[in-house]
């Protein structure tokens, strides 16, 4: 059907800013602002649900909510720490909220006086984030919510003509808060836009289209995350005729897509994820420690996504004074020590196309390579791993990534089919380098499976 705000493009970008995106694989998200000061709870009782919805979930009013802004003085904040850590975790790029759904923004904005300029802090945090990620080589992107419980004329439906009028303004408010970000930092890469579920929203797809030409008119090459795009219909991320608007399908929020879906391999796509179960900002209480994900668990989603051309976006939320927990401080080192090592397997890998999904772990390769590499997230009990080569292909040798490298010997057991003995490693992702060669002509066919 002929729209006038769908989709730009029906094949995913092949320029080389969204190619250096692609290749990136592992970034990081850090939700901070108000809500993490008082991190889930309110007068003394722990709200478990995710700490940056606290203002709703506890229904604070407003206007007490926006006095957090006077305590916040962030003590803590250091932007080269938190770059340093993030270069130690392997992440290539960061993600940043500048605002968040309760309206706060950590730049002086000056469309608002709710924002870090007017706190105790009086910092513009976005901007010390930004030089001190570029001079640790992260590439940054920014977060912007769409949604805005602090504005006055923020609507969730549009009913009569006045909620029209009041949305009018608040969306020329937003207009103008994005062009300042971006001409404040012209050096990010990417807008990732969040809080465009409601009505008001989806009935106002031209001015996403619009949000989206205009960023890219000041930042040439700027990635845009499907999130923000409602097309003429409001229709979301997929536009009326199921054609990718953005440039990344970013819909994947704390879940990631079936292992064996290759359908997701055709567009670009981000899955952003939580530490704990279900709090973005840092939420104190035993609800989300206890929930916490592991190294191993994270690793795999990592692998996860490589291993369907996606890439992983993890997010940290730092305490209200600025300072990042030791818990996650130790969790991203630990993911950062395993990149250092198995990294070839994820850092411009992409779906192993003739591989199919083993079970055990996942395959990555890099396009137009021949180099495949099988990532071991899920032990065989009887610690023997069994692949099962594309036809026609046998295996030459297995080697492990880790220093020192050890080569396995691959044991044939039917024509494409070989098995590794793993021996008694108690690692736990283990990263094996595969070198195949074509199997000599089969003298017999593979008995036909459906009997
Ligand atoms: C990236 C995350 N998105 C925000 C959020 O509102 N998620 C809740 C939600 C997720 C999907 C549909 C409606 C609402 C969370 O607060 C995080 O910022």
């Amino acid at each position: 059907m002929e729209l006038n705000y769908g989709a730009s493009r029906q094949q995913p970008r092949q320029d080389a800013a969204m190619q250096r995106f692609r290749e990136h694989r592992f970034g990081q998200f850090v939700h901070w602002g108000l809500y993490a000061m008082p991190a889930g709870y309110w007068q003394g009782t722990e709200y478990r649900f995710a700490a940056e919805f606290l203002q709703k979930t506890a229904n604070i009013p407003e206007p007490e909510w926006a006095e957090l802004a006077q305590q916040f003085s962030a003590e803590a904040f250091d932007a080269d720490a938190w770059a340093a850590l993030a270069a130690r975790s392997g992440v290539k790029y960061a993600t940043f909220t500048t605002k968040h759904h309760d309206g706060f923004c950590l730049w002086p904005s000056q469309y608002t006086d709710f924002h870090s300029g007017n706190t105790p802090a009086a910092r513009d945090f976005i901007g010390e984030l930004v030089a001190a990620y570029q001079r640790h080589g992260i590439d940054v992107y920014l977060y912007y919510s769409v949604l805005d419980w602090h504005h006055p004329d923020w609507r969730y439906r549009l009913e009569s003509a006045e909620d029209q009028q009041a949305f009018k303004r608040y969306l020329d408010f937003a207009m103008n808060q994005l062009v300042e970000l971006a001409q404040r930092y012209p050096s990010v890469k990417g807008f990732w836009f969040d809080g465009t579920w409601d009505e008001s929203v989806k009935a106002n797809g031209r001015w996403t289209w619009e949000v989206e030409q205009r960023l890219k008119e000041l930042i040439p090459g700027l990635i845009v995350s499907s999130r923000l795009r409602a097309d003429d219909l409001g229709a979301r991320h997929r536009d009326s005729n199921g054609s990718l608007m953005g440039d990344y399908e970013s819909g994947y929020e704390r879940r990631l897509p079936d292992p064996w879906d290759r359908s997701v391999c055709e567009q670009d796509w981000e899955a952003c994820m939580t530490i704990p179960q279900a709090s973005w900002g840092y939420h104190a209480g035993p609800w989300a420690k206890r929930t916490r994900k592991s190294a191993a668990e994270l690793i795999d989603m990592i692998a996860h996504c490589t291993s369907l051309s996606g890439n992983f976006l993890l997010n940290f939320g730092p305490r209200g004074d600025g300072s990042i927990d030791p818990e996650d401080a130790a969790l991203a080192e630990q993911i950062g020590n395993w990149l250092a090592q198995n990294g070839a397997a994820i850092y411009g890998k992409g779906v192993a196309t003739n591989w199919s999904y083993p079970g055990w772990g996942y395959y990555t390769q890099e396009a137009d390579s021949e180099t495949v590499y099988a990532v071991v997230t899920k032990w065989p009990t009887a610690r023997r791993l069994r692949l099962q080569l594309p036809a026609g292909e046998r295996l030459l040798a297995a080697t492990l990534l880790r220093e020192p490298a050890l080569q396995l010997n691959p044991q044939e057991l039917e024509t494409s089919l070989f098995e590794l003995e793993l021996g008694n490693s108690s690692e736990e992702t283990l990263v094996f380098e595969l070198t195949t060669a074509a199997a000599e002509e089969q003298s017999w066919t593979e008995p036909n499976p459906d009997v």
